[in-house]
């Protein structure tokens, strides 16, 4: 696989605290992919040791090929948008892009000031007088224009009304098609992830749960739904992400690739969200059992 962002036994502290645990994650590229998880999960820890802002406390990371923020090579190859989607309130729309140009030795000013227009943003105003919404678009836009290899964005929609935000994506996925970008974000939206992302990654408590295809990821987790029964008792190769009982029923949440033969079982599909929010709901031991990236390939 030709990995964008390659990470091996990552891990971050604080103090005494795991900000990101035994990380193992291989990224493929020309992908949009989507890093969900909870809050404190260690999100932006991740994407932040991916552009370099932060070292690892151990393991490696790589990125495009090269070690995150090593020379201005590597720092050109990748573009970040941080979740307060940073712009200078004092400097204009036009500011921006003039800092653009001579920050960034691929800058690309045509698509910029392209960018800005189909926008509607007026390059004379002050990023201060700019909605949150156009902030984002500004951020973007410098990120875009930068013609990075690897855009990553934390949150980017965060602050946006349903709107705005559908339009923000649909133009990421613009840039994407148009631009050959590959694109790591982060969000609590499962819903954009799903409309959007062809890949995701679950993290929960400092930790991934679970990275795959989008569509690999649908295809082997299923409800079964049947007469109840001990979890444990199902075939190797089963794997229960949650479990729920009533006095007679079981319900339970398994990640298998093979079909489920046994005719008391009842299976039902589940959709992105179903998936993603059982990971996050698992109970804490099966969360910190979880073995580094438990990578769902086909
Ligand atoms: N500079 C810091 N110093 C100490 N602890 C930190 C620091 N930055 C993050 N942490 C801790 O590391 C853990 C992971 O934080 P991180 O910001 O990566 O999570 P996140 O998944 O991005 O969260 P959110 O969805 O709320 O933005 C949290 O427990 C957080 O409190």
């Amino acid at each position: 696989m030709n990995a964008v962002l390659h990470a091996q036994g990552l891990g971050k502290k604080y103090k005494q605290r795991w900000a990101l645990q035994n990380c193992d994650l291989d990224i493929p590229s020309g992908r949009v992919v989507g890093l969900v998880g909870p809050n404190g999960a260690g999100k932006s820890t991740l994407l932040k040791l991916a552009c370099g802002m932060l070292r690892p406390s151990t393991g490696t990371i790589e990125v495009c090929g090269g070690h995150p923020a090593d020379g201005v090579e590597q720092l050109a190859k990748v573009g970040f948008v941080a979740q307060e989607t940073p712009t200078y309130s004092a400097l204009s729309v036009a500011d921006h892009l003039e800092f653009g140009k001579r920050l960034n030795p691929d800058w690309d000013g045509e698509l910029a000031r392209d960018r800005i227009r189909r926008l509607g943003l007026d390059p004379k105003q002050k990023a201060g007088k700019l909605s949150g919404g156009q902030r984002a678009q500004l951020a973007l836009t410098l990120g875009i224009a930068k013609r990075p290899d690897l855009l990553i964005l934390d949150e980017p929609v965060a602050a946006l009304d349903p709107l705005a935000r559908r339009e923000f994506m649909q133009d990421l996925m613009e840039a994407v098609a148009e631009h050959e970008l590959s694109v790591v974000l982060s969000s609590h939206l499962v819903s954009d992830v799903e409309r959007t992302c062809d890949y995701v990654v679950v993290l929960v408590d400092s930790r991934v749960q679970v990275a795959g295809d989008t569509d690999d990821l649908v295809a082997c987790h299923h409800r079964l739904t049947g007469p109840r029964r001990d979890p444990a008792a199902l075939p190797v190769g089963q794997h229960v992400i949650t479990a729920s009982h009533t006095e007679r029923q079981t319900t339970l949440l398994v990640r298998t690739d093979t079909a489920v033969h046994d005719p008391t079982w009842t299976v039902g599909p589940l959709g992105l969200e179903d998936i993603v929010l059982a990971y996050m709901t698992r109970p804490a031991d099966a969360v910190r059992d979880t073995r580094p990236a438990l990578e769902v390939l086909r």
